[in-house]
């Protein structure tokens, strides 16, 4: 599953308690995004998921779940990302959800389709910051440290800075770039434009679009060509 994620430079966030009509999705869906991500932090039930699904299926581009609630784990999907938030006193955001979900998938579990994702959660006026208590007063050698965590003790196959609804301080972004080793690094949050995504995707290695999808779709799929006519900075 490394291997599949590996080139993505770009992926639109989905969520499935946003409403977008059928021309929009269409247009996000063939824009020449790497792959589609469903997920939100509250609101998330199995109905909305299995309805989103349904409806990106139409369109040939892979979809992943990113699990945010167990009772809205869907079959189906190419492949499950599940976060854990690393920047929180609150353990059930790192473990507890998880074993939870062990205990009560068991052998439905397919492993073979799981990355896990080292959260770092930096907007404090997120509903993601709020609902797992995340401390988003860290520094730029804070975040590097979490990174590392990541990265280096626990091997995760993907860091990810998430801002979501702000954009990002990118001093703490090129900190954890020189960090980053084997992790895919990947950035979301408060990207509004073309211009945004470029000096994020001149550091990170895949750029997530979300909540501009809803607000400014044609800016948003500025920010795909944006991406793709971006170099990753060499470290
Ligand atoms: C049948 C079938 C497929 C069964 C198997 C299910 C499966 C694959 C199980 C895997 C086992 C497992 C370990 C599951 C984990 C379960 C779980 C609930 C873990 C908790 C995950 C977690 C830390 C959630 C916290 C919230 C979070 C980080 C969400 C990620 C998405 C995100 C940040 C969205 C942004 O939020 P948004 O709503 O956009 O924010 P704004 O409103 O501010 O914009
Ligand atoms: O919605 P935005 O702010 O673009 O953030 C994208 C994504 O990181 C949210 O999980
Ligand atoms: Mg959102």
């Amino acid at each position: 599953m490394r291997q599949m994620i590996r080139p993505w430079r770009h992926v639109f966030k989905l969520d499935p308690d946003r409403v977008l009509g059928d021309k929009e999705l269409a247009a996000v869906c063939q824009s020449g995004t790497d792959a589609i991500i469903v997920g939100g932090s509250t609101g998330v039930t199995y109905e909305n998921t299995v309805s989103l699904l349904a409806r990106i299926r139409k369109y040939d581009l892979p979809c992943v779940l990113e699990i945010s609630d167990l009772e809205a784990a869907v079959p189906g999907f190419d492949l499950y990302m599940i976060p854990m938030v690393l920047n929180t006193d609150d353990t059930s955001w790192i473990l507890g959800h998880h074993r939870r979900a062990i205990e009560r998938f068991g052998s439905l579990i397919p492993w073979e389709l799981l990355l896990t994702e080292g959260y770092i959660v930096l907007n404090s006026d997120s509903s993601v910051a709020r609902l797992t208590g995340a401390d988003c007063s860290l520094d730029a050698a804070g975040a590097g440290a979490y990174a590392q965590i990541a990265d280096k003790l626990m091997n995760l196959p993907v860091v990810y800075l998430e801002y979501s609804g702000r954009y990002g301080d990118l001093e703490i972004v090129r900190e954890v770039r020189e960090v980053v080793e084997h992790s895919q690094l990947f950035y979301g949050g408060g990207i509004t434009g073309a211009e945004e995504a470029m000096h994020v995707a001149a550091l990170c290695d895949t750029v997530v679009v979300g909540n501009i999808i809803y607000s400014n779709v044609e800016e948003a799929l500025l920010t795909v060509q944006a991406v793709r006519d971006t170099p990753q900075i060499d470290w």
